[in-house]
């Protein structure tokens, strides 16, 4: 099965990155990286900017998307959920984040990120990712696709 591809944006202020609660469906009840599956015929970052307006209500411009990786997220007892996902960051967008059906938008503070709401394989990535240069990297999800069973970096 082909994983499907999705994005994650990350917005930066100051010292301190959107997050936001997931309300509905993949991920419910978690804190995650806003963004979302890539519609057949769309760019990844024409993507990226519509998943940040639907989940946030904030205007991102594709220029001002940087590129900070890849992430491959394998689900071994769902493959149906494989997904590609390219990241991205930006530092300039129009509007304040509102809370929407699927997400309730937060600020988090970079140093302090609230990995233990997370899914359990974003401290292997998010932090990385959010700091340094581009990366990319793997991760195998355990039986229950829940836990991490083994992260790759390249
Ligand atoms: N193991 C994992 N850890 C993580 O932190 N984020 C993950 C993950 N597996 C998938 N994701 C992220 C990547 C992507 O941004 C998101 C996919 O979420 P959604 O299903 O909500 O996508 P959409 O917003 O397109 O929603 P639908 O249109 O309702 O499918 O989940």
């Amino acid at each position: 099965m082909t994983a499907a591809p999705v994005t994650l944006v990350f917005l930066l202020r100051e010292d301190q990155v959107l997050l936001g609660l997931k309300k509905t469906g993949f991920g419910q009840g978690k804190i995650v990286g806003i963004g979302g599956h890539v519609e057949p015929g769309e760019s990844t970052t024409a993507a990226a900017v519509r998943e940040v307006f639907e989940e946030t209500s904030v205007r991102v411009e594709e220029a001002e998307l940087v590129f900070r990786g890849t992430v491959k997220f394998r689900f071994p007892a769902r493959p149906d959920w494989d997904m590609d996902t390219s990241v991205f960051s930006a530092t300039r967008w129009l509007g304040t984040p509102v809370e929407t059906e699927e997400i309730a938008p937060q600020w988090h503070p970079l140093e302090e990120l609230p990995l233990n709401s997370m899914w359990q394989d974003a401290e292997h990535w998010l932090p990385a990712l959010l700091k340094g240069p581009e990366r990319h990297f793997t991760v195998l999800m355990a039986a229950d696709s829940e836990g991490v069973e083994a992260v790759s970096a390249e």
